[in-house]
């Protein structure tokens, strides 16, 4: 297969950790579409979306999507992606999409862990917990709507990865 892998799901559920390890294993390029964004405009996040307001993050990850999908590459989505009805068909066309789901309480430890706020800037106001219980619940039926495949990333970041190349029947390059 050489289409690429985008990997979606909320804040924490691991898209870029899990990302790497799984572009390793297929000896596949990475991408992550909030680093891309960072390196390309050197600034974070918050940054973008202080001057820009979120209407113009969004409508800068959307390029981003499009500049970094290409054969052969895992693209680690921002958290937000699925938001726009054009991502979620340009994802599905163009490649295999999975949507990795945690429950919320998995997502907040990790977030509350590595908390990241330059690129995780509040999206509601509200404490990390509620906010999560809030976004999964107001996202959930768009993650699911974009995904080719729902794989349970609760595990441990090998175990998920596994779970991935066992749901796209693919083997690890070496
Ligand atoms: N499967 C896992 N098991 C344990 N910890 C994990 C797992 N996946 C990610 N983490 C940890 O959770 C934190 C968030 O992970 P990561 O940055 O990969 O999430 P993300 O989905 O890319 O989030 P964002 O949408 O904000 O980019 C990191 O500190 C990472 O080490
Ligand atoms: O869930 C979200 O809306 C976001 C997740 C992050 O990956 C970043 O893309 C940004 O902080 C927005
Ligand atoms: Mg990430």
């Amino acid at each position: 297969m050489t289409q690429p892998i985008f990997l979606v799901g909320a804040r924490g559920c691991g898209k870029t950790t899990v990302g790497v390890a799984l572009a390793q294993a297929l000896d596949r390029g990475f991408v992550d579409t909030d680093n891309y964004l960072l390196t390309r405009t050197n600034m974070s996040v918050a940054d973008i979306v202080a001057q820009e307001g979120w209407d113009g993050f969004r409508a800068r990850e959307t390029q981003a999507l499009k500049s970094v999908t290409a054969p052969d590459v895992v693209v680690a989505t921002g958290g937000g992606m699925v938001l726009a009805e054009g991502n979620r068909q340009f994802m599905r066309e163009q490649g295999v999409v999975i949507y990795l789901r945690a429950p919320a309480q998995i997502l907040a430890d990790r977030l509350e862990a590595f908390p990241e706020e330059g690129q995780r800037p509040t999206l509601t106001g509200k404490p990390i917990t509620d906010e999560i219980v809030e976004v999964l619940a107001a996202r959930e039926a768009l993650y699911r709507q974009a995904a080719h495949h729902v794989i349970d990333a609760s595990h441990a970041p090998d175990a998920v990865v596994d779970a991935v190349l066992a749901a796209l029947h693919m083997a690890r390059a070496s």
